[in-house]
């Protein structure tokens, strides 16, 4: 098994980074339609049923499954011999990343279901300052990857 993950490393590696790119595309972009939604429409206008259908679309087809495939290429990485040296601060701040970037996936998700039910609560305002957190854990899992401090 080891063997064959560090012969495939460089395969893994370039899977892990078309994932990672597919899923920050979603975790940037479904944050801006929801300001967008709470600012152009109101529940149950025709509007608010094309985001409704742009926002299931996003999460359900691109999204969720590039996030899985995000953590089992990465995890196979974690896996290969001689790439994660565990005792270096870099893996613990990429790990920290990974964690907030999946957590805000799932609030992304609950937001969802609330915009569905027509029962947002909160302002394009709000959703403009959280869609901030993807772009910082951002640069703290590609500073953690690439400089290894
Ligand atoms: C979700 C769980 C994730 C796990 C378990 C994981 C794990 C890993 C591991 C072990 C490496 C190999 C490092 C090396 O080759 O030296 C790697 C590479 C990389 N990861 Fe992740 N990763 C995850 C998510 C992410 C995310 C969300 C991003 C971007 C925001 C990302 C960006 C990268 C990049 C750019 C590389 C290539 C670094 C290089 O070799 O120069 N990863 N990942």
């Amino acid at each position: 098994m080891s063997d064959v993950l560090s012969v495939a490393y460089p395969w893994i590696k370039a899977l892990h980074i078309m994932s990672v790119i597919a899923w920050m595309a979603g975790l940037f972009y479904l944050p801006r339609l929801f300001v967008y939604h709470t600012e152009q429409s109101e529940p149950g206008d025709s509007r608010d049923s094309v985001f409704q259908v742009m926002e299931y679309k996003l999460l359900r087809y691109i999204m969720q499954p590039s996030m899985i495939a995000t953590w089992g290429f990465g995890l196979l990485l974690v896996m290969t011999p001689g790439i994660v040296d565990w005792g270096s601060v870099w893996p613990y701040a990429k790990l920290a990343g990974v964690v907030v970037m999946t957590w805000f996936h799932m609030w992304l998700s609950a937001r969802r279901k609330e915009f569905a039910r027509g029962a947002n609560t909160r302002t394009g305002r709000q959703h403009r300052i959280m869609n901030e957190v993807p772009t910082l854990a951002m640069v703290v899992i590609v500073l953690a990857v690439v400089v290894k401090f």
